[in-house]
């Protein structure tokens, strides 16, 4: 066993690193600022015990939740009393690392009343939110409702006699259902109901309707509300209160009706602004755009604990060198868990280019210029996706990586799985998503020989070349071009989206043939968002990249575009533009930059800079000294509370002291 004596175990592997550590901290955080504030609210939550995330897993729901809440109480008495700004009071609340009411509030429901209210609206709710006078969640979802947001069921009646919407429940299935600080925090919610005027159903609106007392948190009159119940794994996403809410005929004041994009008059009448209605999905394209770089976040955290481990574990060994191995020089674990690494890093540079897209179409949208939307929809949705699925299979990896230590609580990882696999279905299922990039590709075919494609879809202008021209890759180097990646990546999505639209096209065109089409249609999808993702990788690669980690992110780049092309080699190869050989030699070039990688790995998952508190795993700490801190903690384990177990005397000496033969016995 190591000793624990707070040597680092792992300053053997942090000694090899050929790059400069600091610049990379500098660049992973977003800049020298941001490096500063997320440093600094890191230390300030890991020395406050009430932040502690010790046994978190081992408490019951009620405590569980009691606790979150303490934690989220003093996390804004801290902001308040620190003067923090609002970024460092989101990366404070960040690095408390625990989902919570909050979340829904800054996440979603103050963004919606920014998209969605008058400016007189916004005056009256945002101080009042800005200071949490009240608490906020973003009730769309209902039990019967979730992805066809137009098929919603709670009504917002227009009664013009009382100048007030009555906002109504009428099915069980239109029970709000999800919604998450709904359950028991929330005094508001930010209700999406079918709007009714004078018997006319004008679709899904936003309206704001208070739901419990400020005075004392009871529910309001009519107002039926409570939590949905335990959610999977310990610990994980327990600590939220996702909720139900029914409305019986509740009334609202004609102004909590969110009128940006629609107004109802006094009396009663209709009006319809001249922007599209799709602006009021703008909360979700919001909060999309943010999951990505979260997705980079908790990969990296996998993969921190992952690479660390992987260095400090030994199996085995080989005559020519003495004792055992540390498992990352396995050639498998490298092609497993490399690419992982890669991928956290290609998330982060996608996750900045996404910051920049979305303030790029918030401009635009200021100026009445919608023209950025359908493909800013797209995108988000589509990199949402694909995202949070390789996220969550890439946690669930970094625990089998980690064998049989990685099953246990103590390593982090499964209760890292637990908070985040539903990212894969909230803000959109992930199929769902892909299907609407589907249908922009499709669209965007469509119309290409009328409209130019723009932005991530201005490959598709080019479809006749990228249909005909082959991949010209003939040794392995050749394939050490940003280019001719690139062009892989265009040709095949290109050619999967041509050939599904050629195939819808030459049909009926009836619903039936698309659904038939729908398997390929997401795999279309699923190749043109992982053309961007290697594209925008590549592209902030070659825009200011300091010069004491270009290199490493060179070797990182090369690594995902060619994981993502071996993995995703079937479809290349059956759209025709590579063959076999070429593919062959990717994979000869991917092991290459494994070899660059190894005496890099630990230092480039020490550069995401994670605490150990943040981390809250032995087998990732930084000092690796996983095998005391795994034995120190089973003294934690309430079963050792006592060296005899409780239950001993009922239920296992009985056992024991029958003395009986068993009537099944062969002895
Ligand atoms: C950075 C901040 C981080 C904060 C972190 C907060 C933590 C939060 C944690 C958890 C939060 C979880 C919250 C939720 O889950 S909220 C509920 C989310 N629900 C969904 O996402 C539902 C998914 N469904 C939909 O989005 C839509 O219903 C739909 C699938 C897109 C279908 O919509 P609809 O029926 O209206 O539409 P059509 O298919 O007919 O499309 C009409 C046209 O509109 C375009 N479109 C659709 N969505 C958008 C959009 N968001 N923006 C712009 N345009 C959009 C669509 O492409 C069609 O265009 P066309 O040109 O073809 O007419
Ligand atoms: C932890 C968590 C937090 C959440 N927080 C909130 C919140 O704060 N506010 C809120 O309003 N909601 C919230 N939600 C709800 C969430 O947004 C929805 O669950 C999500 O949008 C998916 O909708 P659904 O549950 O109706 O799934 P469904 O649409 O019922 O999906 C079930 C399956 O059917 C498939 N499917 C459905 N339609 C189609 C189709 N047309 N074509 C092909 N396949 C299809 C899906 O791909 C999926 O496999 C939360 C959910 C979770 C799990």
């Amino acid at each position: 066993m190591q000793d624990g004596n707070g040597l680092d175990h792992l300053a053997g592997e942090r000694a090899m690193a050929q790059f400069d550590l600091q610049a990379m901290k500098v660049y992973l955080a977003g800049g020298q600022r941001e490096y500063e504030i997320s440093t600094k609210m890191a230390q300030l939550v890991a020395n406050d015990p009430v932040f502690s995330k010790e046994d978190r897993v081992r408490l019951a729901r009620k405590d569980l939740y009691k606790n979150s809440l303490r934690k989220a109480g003093h996390a804004w008495k801290t902001i308040l009393e620190k003067g923090l700004s609002e970024v460092e009071g989101l990366k404070l609340r960040h690095f408390v690392d625990e989902p919570t009411y909050t979340d829904l509030h800054w996440g979603m429901f103050i963004p919606a009343i920014k998209g969605q209210g008058t400016e007189e609206q916004q005056h009256k709710w945002l101080p009042l939110a800005y200071k949490m006078a009240i608490i906020g969640c973003y009730a769309q979802t209902e039990l019967g409702h979730g992805s066809n947001v137009q098929g919603l069921e709670t009504t917002a009646t227009f009664d013009p006699t009382t100048d007030e919407f009555i906002m109504h429940s009428p099915t069980v299935t239109s029970t709000k259902w999800w919604p998450g600080g709904l359950g028991k925090a929330s005094t508001h919610a930010l209700v999406y109901a079918r709007l009714i005027t004078d018997k006319k159903d004008h679709g899904i609106h936003a309206f704001i309707a208070p739901i419990r007392s400020l005075e004392d948190h009871t529910p309001l009159p009519n107002v039926t509300v409570g939590d949905i119940g335990v959610k999977f794994g310990n610990g994980g996403y327990n600590t939220m209160d996702n909720g139900f809410l029914r409305f019986d005929h509740v009334r609202i004041p004609r102004e909590n009706m969110l009128m940006r994009l629609a107004t109802v008059t006094k009396d009663g009448k209709y009006v319809r602004s001249n922007k599209p209605r799709q602006l009021g999905y703008g909360a979700m394209v919001f909060v999309r755009q943010g999951i990505v770089i979260d997705a980079s976040i908790y990969l990296s955290r996998a993969v921190t604990i992952a690479v660390r481990y992987s260095a400090v574990r030994r199996q085995f060994g080989n005559k020519d060198e003495p004792g055992e191995l540390q498992v990352i020089q396995y050639r498998t674990q490298q092609s497993r868990l490399f690419p992982l690494l890669a991928t956290a890093y290609a998330y982060r540079a996608v996750g900045f280019w996404m910051k920049s897209l979305y303030a790029d179409v918030m401009k635009r949208l200021n100026d009445n210029d919608f023209s950025t939307l359908p493909e800013v929809h797209a995108c988000t949705a589509g990199l949402k996706s694909i995202t949070t699925s390789v996220t969550a299979d890439g946690i669930e990896e970094c625990r089998k990586l980690c064998g049989g230590h990685g099953f246990l609580c103590a390593s982090g990882l499964p209760e890292l799985y637990a908070a985040y696999v539903p990212a894969c279905t909230y803000e959109g299922d992930n199929t769902i998503l892909l299907l609407q990039v589907a249908r922009f590709l499709l669209k965007t075919l469509s119309q290409v020989s009328k409209v130019r494609p723009v932005g991530t879809a201005a490959y598709l202008g080019n479809i006749k070349q990228l249909s005909t021209q082959n991949c010209k890759v003939s040794q392995g180097h050749d394939w050490l071009n940003t280019s001719v990646l690139l062009e892989a990546f265009e040709a095949r999505s290109a050619r999967q989206a041509a050939a599904v639209a050629l195939r819808l096209a030459k049909g009926s065109g009836s619903e039936a043939e698309f659904q038939e089409n729908t398997p390929e249609l997401v795999e279309s999808a699923r190749a043109h968002c992982q053309l961007i993702l290697v594209s925008k990788f590549i592209e902030q690669l070659q825009t200011g990249t300091p010069e004491g980690i270009r290199k490493q992110l060179e070797v990182l780049c090369y690594t995902y575009a060619f994981s993502q092309l071996i993995d995703n080699a079937g479809d290349f190869l059956a759209t025709g533009y590579v063959t076999g050989n070429q593919i062959a030699l990717a994979k000869e070039e991917l092991k290459h930059m494994f070899d660059k990688i190894r005496p890099n790995a630990v230092a480039l998952v020490d550069a995401f800079d994670h605490t150990d508190d943040y981390l809250g795993s032995a087998l990732g700490r930084y000092d690796g000294d996983v095998y005391t801190h795994l034995y120190k903690g089973a003294f934690k384990e309430s079963l050792n509370d006592t060296v005899v177990v409780d239950g001993y005397e009922e239920y296992l000496k009985p056992v024991l002291t029958q003395n009986l033969w068993a009537p099944h016995s062969k002895l």
